[in-house]
């Protein structure tokens, strides 16, 4: 077949570029030498590296070992995971893992859990409006609007105020259908980098309820906050409420295993009964779609989760990049600073997480990248946890130059 225009894919139209993939693309091909990467959200270490845990490591060695005395591999899903992963989110005491109140499916990465979430929300609410933060991260909408769903937006960020208009949030929720399903950053929110507080929480709470709204709580950074515990307490605010709600889990930051999309998906429900159906469900999505998750990523977390001294050192482990991003917080400012900027910059040390929205404008970022081979995103957001001791002095020049 010669011309196009009777093709198979002639009508096909070349979709647009992915935001951060795009600009992924981008900082490839650029051959700047100084270039630094703040655009994606992948936390580096002091050298640039994606770091390979040391838990990681451990675990990994243990089930190649474990695998060649047995002499065969495992097959399909890792029921260790989906409890390990549970006494993660909900505690390990939760009285609602002994009332067997809780479904949870392995996912392919927090964008999985997500994903089988939202497909398994529009088969029981095919008309349900799907309220995402504004801002949120980019791909919230994107995903919810494949799966079917409207997608609208509750107030969430204040410029002026450079803090979380929280009385808009609040009051969006208050005026939101029955049935609406609200994606709400469990911690780190992602890209302001600011969270509400566990009063405003409460009140969140008190909405979902009144109005019978469905909460989609995205935890795609616990631990980066300020713990495992602190980060997961809004989970036990939910449960103590008594509402069935989602959660999506992702392991991708907090064992920085990027490549091996590990996740997951918990559904709090009424009873052992009803937790058994929506399972039933959710393994029908999964089935037909792959079929199982893969098995790699999933056996290395359970194996770190569910081993005490591994586990232990996870949580140094992860406590260790928590606490390297918040030094470059305050690095960032203080450099900020040195570099001639006027401008305060003071609110970086009071967001949580790997990003920033610095308040940089468009003209200023487009410059950032196009004269210094410095990426972050249109927006302004930037991912302080992609910074390191050889990369913050070119930056923040940088910045200093396009202010
Ligand atoms: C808020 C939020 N949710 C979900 C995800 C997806 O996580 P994963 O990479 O595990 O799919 C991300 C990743 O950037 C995120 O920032």
């Amino acid at each position: 077949m010669s011309s196009s225009a009777s093709s198979l894919f002639a009508a096909v139209e070349m979709a647009p570029r992915d935001p951060i993939l795009g600009l992924n693309e981008q900082f490839n091909a650029d051959t700047n030498p100084a270039k630094v990467n703040l655009g994606v959200g992948v936390y580096t270490d002091a050298n640039g590296k994606l770091p390979l845990l040391a838990c990681v490591k451990a675990a990994e060695a243990q089930l190649v070992e474990a695998a060649r005395a047995r002499g065969y591999l495992p097959i399909d899903g890792i029921a260790a995971y989906d409890k390990a992963v549970q006494a993660l989110v909900f505690g390990e005491g939760s009285p609602l893992l002994a009332e067997g109140r809780v479904a949870t499916v392995q996912a392919i990465g927090g964008t999985g859990g997500l994903k089988l979430g939202a497909d398994f929300l529009k088969k029981l609410n095919p008309t349900a409006k799907v309220l995402i933060s504004d801002p949120s991260w980019e791909n919230h909408r994107a995903l919810f609007t494949n799966a079917g769903f409207t997608v609208d937006t509750y107030p969430y960020y204040d410029a002026d105020k450079q803090g979380v208009n929280f009385d808009g949030m609040l009051a969006a929720l208050n005026s939101a259908a029955a049935g609406t399903v609200v994606v709400l950053h469990a911690c780190c929110h992602n890209p302001t980098g600011y969270d509400i507080l566990p009063a405003q929480w409460e009140q969140v709470i008190a909405a979902v309820k009144a109005r019978g709204l469905v909460a989609f709580l995205d935890m795609a950074y616990q631990g980066f906050g300020d713990g495992i515990q602190e980060d997961g307490a809004v989970i036990g605010q939910f449960v103590a409420a008594g509402i069935d709600f989602f959660v999506s889990t992702s392991f991708s930051k907090s064992f920085s295993l990027y490549g091996e999309r590990v996740g997951g998906l918990s559904v709090v429900c009424a009873s052992k009964d009803e937790t058994a159906r929506v399972l039933s469900q959710l393994k029908i999505t999964i089935r037909t779609n792959y079929s199982n998750p893969p098995t790699h990523g999933a056996q290395i977390v359970a194996t770190v989760l569910t081993t005490p001294a591994l586990r232990a050192q996870w949580e140094e482990e992860l406590a260790g990049m928590r606490n390297r991003i918040k030094k470059m917080r305050g690095a960032f400012v203080e450099q900020l600073k040195a570099a001639g900027v006027t401008r305060d910059f003071s609110f970086i040390t009071t967001q949580r997480g790997m990003f920033s929205y610095s308040g940089l404008t468009k003209p200023q970022m487009e410059r950032l990248r196009n004269e210094f081979g410095v990426y972050g995103v249109d927006s302004g957001r930037i991912c302080v946890a992609a910074l390191n001791e050889h990369n913050i002095g070119y930056v923040t020049q940088s910045i200093a130059k396009v202010i």
